[in-house]
């Protein structure tokens, strides 16, 4: 997409982005509530219009609504459940044949974890059952792109296991998947690149790794001095490395972790240490980047 704005009224809610997805990863679209994710994806899904910019998704204008181009795009949105009447099995049924080529329903209710619910109601679902129909619902047309909305809300820890499971089943068969999520876990965990959206504009885009400098970012090697470590000098550290001391928590900020532990394991060995206390070897996580991003953001020192 380039340049993509969506306005209700003088409201700009979608604000220039510009972002690519490529095909057979897993994208992540990341931002706080409010920030314009759900209205950006619904303009690729040819759900909204957008009123400025351009945008292609399997090489169509998503505006154009092509129904071939539709067949190949699967989508779980936030909120579903106009078929609480129906069982499971009918609903997957009822949506396999908008299709030209499904999957079997019967693969796909198992592949969500439902075969044992399939003759119930969907009324009868706990949210987490009915959130793993949703999906069934988005992946029964065995599309070539996949559109997840915080697929992974209200589900129980095993089950957003396997619901990340099955993402991955659909990358492993070069499937492409754009992920809206809360969970940070879970973008590590399955997407390789990311957009962060605050207020409607891209904050950063890049490989999951790198995002917020999390690739140049300092290490910390953390470890208590106790015993003959106690008051003992620190070995040369290497170059750039800052080594603070409290209450005898040592804590080496740097950009050579191994290397320092390479220069204290012999000192600590020397004074007759054999296992530094409490040694934990710690980089920023994605959660700590992004928190640093967005309080960037509303500070307005990026
Ligand atoms: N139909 C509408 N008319 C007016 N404003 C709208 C409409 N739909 C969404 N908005 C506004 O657009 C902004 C972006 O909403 P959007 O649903 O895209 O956010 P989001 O990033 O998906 O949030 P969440 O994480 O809470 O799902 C919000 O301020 C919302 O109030």
């Amino acid at each position: 997409m380039r340049s993509l704005e969506k306005k209700y009224g003088s409201a700009v809610v979608v604000d220039n982005i510009d972002f690519e997805v490529r095909s057979g990863e897993v994208f992540a679209l990341l931002g706080p509530n409010g920030a314009g994710k759900t209205t950006t994806v619904e303009i690729l899904e040819g759900v909204r219009r957008r009123t400025g910019g351009d945008v292609r998704v399997l090489g169509y204008d998503p505006a154009e609504d092509d129904p071939s181009w539709r067949a190949r795009i699967g989508v779980v949105p936030q909120t579903t459940g106009a078929y609480l009447d129906l069982t499971v099995r009918e609903v997957v049924e009822h949506f396999a044949a908008f299709y030209p080529a499904p999957l079997p329903p019967d693969e796909v209710i198992d592949m969500v974890g439902l075969t044992s619910q399939r003759r119930k109601q969907a009324q009868q679902l706990s949210g987490g059952q009915l959130r793993r129909l949703d999906v069934a619902v988005g992946v029964v047309g065995d599309p070539d792109l996949i559109f997840l909305d915080e697929p992974t809300t209200g589900l129980d820890p095993v089950a957003r296991r396997e619901a990340w499971d099955l993402v991955r089943h659909f990358a492993d068969r070069g499937k492409t998947t754009v992920l809206t999520t809360h969970y940070l876990d879970e973008v590590e965990a399955l997407a390789q690149r990311a957009a962060i959206i605050v207020a409607g504009k891209i904050v950063e885009t890049g490989p999951i790794s790198e995002l917020g400098g999390r690739k140049t970012d300092r290490s910390v090697v953390e470890f208590v001095a106790s015993g003959a470590l106690d008051g003992l000098p620190l070995p040369p550290l290497p170059p750039g490395s800052q080594a603070r001391e409290e209450a005898r928590r040592v804590s080496v900020h740097t950009h050579r972790p191994t290397e320092t532990l390479a220069a204290l394991l012999p000192w600590a060995h020397a004074a007759g240490v054999r296992e530094l206390d409490e040694l934990r070897i710690h980089r920023p996580t994605l959660e700590e980047v992004y928190l640093q991003l967005i309080k960037d953001r509303e500070e307005g020192t990026r």
